[in-house]
């Protein structure tokens, strides 16, 4: 071993003792503004580091190649419902033989494709002819969201994944910037349609997809990191001024999280916009928290009908897009403001270069011509509408934001 390596691993283990130090401390606080998250994430990428380190180049492809089998394994095994087939966590074993009558499959084949999951330790191995589930392997029974998570990215974006370059080989090495002849749909050998056209095709991937975006937002916290109370004075002085407006608002999830935590912005005081089919669903629903609040179609390429709004709320919305389409869709929302409006924007704010989770989101976002910003990136973006970035908050331990912004 070099001697550069091994100080260098020295250091490495230093830090981890610190961060499991820091981890412990935080998970006994039982801290709720994400610390927990945050110092757990920092023992994880600690310990990668000491792998990376110690991993020589030549190897790389070992652990390529074991992701690969181990991916398709999960895919099929889920598929198969041969997780659910086998008995929960903590009540006992199946032999091989058992499992594969369960499943009508060769019991050969069902051991090989058990075998990767049980080298990853995604299953465990009982003596040599029997398996058993482990806490890592449940989240693939019974829809759980974060197993419905990793079905969409298996189903949904490997597929652009392997045909992307070919991609670039038709249509150039350029940015796709269209929602059609995108890597999604050329990948889906359908590229005259848009993703959600190829998807909508097949319900169960559309409910897969809703359930995989239900796991998401655990990940993205919508309050805790920004201050409305900017917005009581004004709304004190003005009763009959719109407080907010929530372009794309899907469910209306964030408008009732805001009013939770602000208790000073009422239902009645806020706009939810969104596409036709999605205000229908959500008056279907009849959601008793969102009685009061104005339920508006409306198209974002579209001039924004509600004017003068204290906040206009984007979230999730800008990362779909193209800059050239996040333009338009701003500078509406910059012809609607009143001088003392804001625009937040809520998405991730992408560091340079960014962690492994942002960037793989962001080349996920490529697949459909979206994109993650960085602060320079929003920088340039709000600008082009006539807004410039007053702020931006951070949600803590996660990579999640909100860009404040003032007209110009
Ligand atoms: C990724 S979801 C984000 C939903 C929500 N803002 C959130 O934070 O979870 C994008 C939303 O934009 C809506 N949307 C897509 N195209 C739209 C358009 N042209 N005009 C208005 N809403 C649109 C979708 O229906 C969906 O609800």
């Amino acid at each position: 071993m070099a001697a550069s390596l091994g100080s260098e691993l020295d250091t490495l283990v230093a830090d981890l003792t610190g961060a499991v130090s820091e981890y412990k401390a935080a998970a006994a606080n039982e801290d709720q503004l994400g610390g927990d998250l945050a110092t757990r994430m920092k023992v994880i990428t600690t310990a990668q580091k000491i792998v990376h380190a110690t991993k020589k180049p030549e190897e790389q492809w070992y652990d390529q190649s074991v992701w690969m089998a181990d991916l398709t394994a999960t895919r099929i095994f889920k598929k198969w419902e041969a997780f659910a087939a086998i008995p929960a966590v903590g009540e006992g074993s199946i032999s091989y033989e058992d499992l594969a009558k369960k499943l009508d499959a060769d019991t050969s084949l069902v051991r090989r494709i058990a075998w990767v999951l049980v080298s990853t330790g995604t299953l465990k191995q009982i003596g040599t002819d029997k398996v058993e589930n482990t806490t890592k392997s449940m989240v693939y029974v019974n829809n759980d969201s974060n197993g419905m998570m990793f079905q969409i990215m298996y189903d949904e974006a490997l597929r652009p994944y392997v045909f992307m370059s070919e991609y670039f080989e038709k249509y150039g090495r350029r940015e796709p910037s269209g929602q059609t002849d995108n890597p999604y749909s050329f990948g889906y050998q359908q590229p005259e349609k848009t993703a959600w056209e190829i998807m909508a095709a097949e319900p169960a991937r559309v409910d897969a997809f809703m359930r995989s975006m239900d796991t998401m937002e655990q990940h993205l916290p919508i309050t805790g990191y920004y201050d409305f109370s900017w917005v009581k004075e004004k709304l004190e002085a003005e009763t009959e001024r719109t407080a907010l407006v929530d372009v794309g608002g899907s469910r209306g999830h964030a408008i009732k999280a805001i009013c939770a935590e602000t208790e000073y912005i009422k239902g009645a005081q806020c706009v939810l916009e969104d596409l036709p089919q999605v205000i229908e669903q959500v008056k279907t629903n009849g959601d008793e928290a969102l009685k009061n609040v104005k339920l508006q179609v409306h198209d974002f390429f579209t001039e924004q009908p509600i004017k003068g709004a204290l906040i206009y709320w984007i979230r999730r919305v800008l990362h779909d897009h193209n800059d050239t389409d996040c333009a338009k869709i701003l500078t509406h929302l910059a012809d609607a403001m009143a001088p003392d409006s804001r625009v937040l924007i809520v998405d991730q704010i992408m560091e340079n270069p960014p962690p492994p989770l942002v960037a793989q989101t962001d080349f996920c976002m490529l697949t459909i011509s979206g994109k993650e910003r960085t602060r320079e990136m929003f920088e340039e973006l709000v600008g082009r509408a006539g807004l410039k970035v007053l702020e931006v908050h951070l949600a803590k331990g996660t990579p999640v934001g909100v860009v404040e912004c003032i007209k110009i």
